[in-house]
C-alpha cells in the first residue's frame, strides 16, 4: 500500500474531498483551525485545477436493498445468509487520477462468506481498487453496486450529498454511512484524541470526538460504517463490560491496567503499530459490518496473531476483501483477485481469479 503525506494532503481528487465530507468525517472543529482551513484551501485550489481527474470521474457507485440482488440463491431473503450477494463489480476500468490505467475490465461478484484477498506487485493497483471501492476515487468507468439493507435510501443520500456539499451536515453523513454496512480498515488505523473507550467506539458511537489530523501519521483513512441506524442509539452502544472483553478478544487486554479505559494519550504514539492494529479489530468485531475492507491491516502483526485476529471475524460472521502481500494470508480467504502491472501491448485483462490452496490447519 502506498501511503505518503498527511491525510489531508492524501486527498486526491474533489470526489475524495467531498465523499469524506459526506461521510461527516471533519469535524467542524477542525475546518475553524487556521492551519487546516489553509490545507484545506490548498487542496480546494489543487482540487479545482485538476479538470482531468474530474472528467475521468465516471466510476458509479450504487446502494441497493440486498432483497434487490438478482444473484440471491434462496427464496429466502434473509440477511447475512450464505450465498447472498454483498458487491458486484461491472466493467470496471481503474485508472489512476493522472489517467493510467491499473486495472482493465473487472468483474466479479462477492457472496456472504465469500472471502477474497487481493494480491499483486507493488503499484500494480491493489489500494487504490479499495480506494475505488470506498468512493475516494472514481477515475475510470464501470459500476460497483452493493447490495445493503436500506440500500436505495443510502443510494439518494449520496448522491445528493456528493452533488451539494453546502448541504452535507455530519449527521446525514453518519447516517449514510451506518447503513452501508460496510467498514474500512486502512494498514494505519485511524486513531482519535481522547480516552481508549472512545478509540473503540469510534465511528459509530463517537460523535463528540475530534480526529487528530495534524499527524503525518494519520492519513488515508476512510471509516465506512456498520449495520443500522439503530447502531448510533444510546441503548446499542456497548457498556464497559463489552468493551473489555473486546479488548480480550483482540489480545489487547494488558493495555487496560497500564492506561485504564478513561485517560487521554497520543495514541498513534503511545501505541505500536501492531496494537493500533489489534484495536482497529476491536472496532471491527464490535461493530460487525456486513462486509470489511482489510488494507493490509494485518501487516505489522505476528502470524499467530494474525490468524486469530481471522479466525475470530469470520466467526462474527464479516464478509472480508483484503490486500495484502503475505502468502499466508491466502488460508483465510476463498479466492485470490491476482492483478499484474498493466501492458498497453497486451489486451488481455490484467487480472484473473483463482480458489485458494488453504492448509487445513490454519483454515478460518
Ligand atoms: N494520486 C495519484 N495520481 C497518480 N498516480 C497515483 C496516485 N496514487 C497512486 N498512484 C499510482 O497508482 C499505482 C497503484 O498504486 P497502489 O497504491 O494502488 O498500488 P498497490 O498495488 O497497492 O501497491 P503496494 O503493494 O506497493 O501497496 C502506483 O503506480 C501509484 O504510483
Amino acid at each position: 500500500m502506498e501511503i505518503k503525506g498527511t491525510f489531508l494532503m492524501s486527498l486526491q481528487s474533489t470526489s475524495e474531498y467531498r465523499s469524506i465530507l459526506a461521510l461527516g468525517f471533519l469535524k467542524s472543529e477542525h475546518l475553524r483551525s487556521p492551519s487546516a482551513l489553509s490545507e484545506f484551501d490548498d487542496i480546494l485550489d489543487r482540487s479545482n485545477s485538476k479538470s482531468l481527474s474530474d472528467s475521468l470521474e465516471d466510476i458509479d457507485i450504487m446502494y441497493r436493498d440486498y432483497t434487490s440482488s438478482s444473484a440471491l440463491e434462496s427464496n429466502e431473503l434473509t440477511p447475512q445468509k450464505k450465498h447472498e450477494t454483498l458487491l458486484e463489480i461491472d466493467n470496471l476500468i481503474l485508472k489512476t487520477p493522472s489517467d493510467s490505467t491499473l486495472i482493465t475490465d473487472l468483474s466479479l461478484t462477492i457472496k456472504a462468506k465469500d472471502n477474497l484477498l487481493i494480491t499483486g506487485p507493488s503499484g500494480s493497483g491493489k489500494t487504490s481498487l479499495l480506494r475505488v471501492m470506498v468512493g475516494l476515487w472514481r477515475t475510470g468507468t464501470g459500476k460497483i453496486i452493493y447490495y445493503v439493507k436500506g440500500g436505495e435510501d443510502a443510494e439518494k443520500s449520496i448522491s445528493s450529498d456528493v452533488n451539494t456539499p453546502r448541504d452535507i451536515s455530519e449527521d446525514r453523513g453518519k447516517s449514510i454511512s451506518r447503513k452501508s454496512g460496510i467498514f474500512f480498515l486502512p494498514q494505519k488505523p485511524y486513531m482519535v484524541l481522547g480516552t481508549l473507550r472512545q478509540q473503540l467506539l469510534y465511528p459509530t458511537w463517537g460523535d463528540d470526538l475530534v480526529p487528530t489530523l495534524d499527524s503525518d501519521k494519520q492519513k488515508n483513512v476512510l471509516p465506512f460504517l456498520s449495520n443500522s441506524d439503530d447502531m448510533n442509539s444510546e441503548l446499542m452502544k456497548p457498556k464497559t463490560d463489552e468493551l473489555i472483553k473486546i479488548f480480550e478478544d483482540v489480545r489487547l487486554g494488558y493495555i487496560l491496567p497500564r492506561f485504564g479505559l478513561d485517560s487521554t494519550h497520543e495514541w498513534s504514539s503511545v501505541l505500536s503499530l501492531g496494537e493500533q492494529q489489534r484495536l482497529a479489530f476491536a472496532r471491527l468485531l464490535l461493530l460487525k459490518p456486513q462486509l470489511a475492507l482489510l488494507d493490509e491491516s494485518t501487516s505489522a502483526l505476528d502470524e499467530p496473531n494474525e490468524v486469530y485476529l481471522y479466525k475470530k471475524i469470520a466467526a462474527a460472521g464479516i464478509t472480508y476483501i483484503s490486500v495484502g502481500h503475505r502468502s499466508t494470508l491466502s488460508n483465510f480467504h476463498d479466492r485470490i483477485l491476482c492483478i499484474s502491472t498493466t501492458d498497453s501491448n497486451n489486451e488481455q485483462p490484467n487480472w484473473h481469479i483463482e480458489p485458494t490452496r488453504r492448509e487445513s490447519s490454519l483454515k478460518v
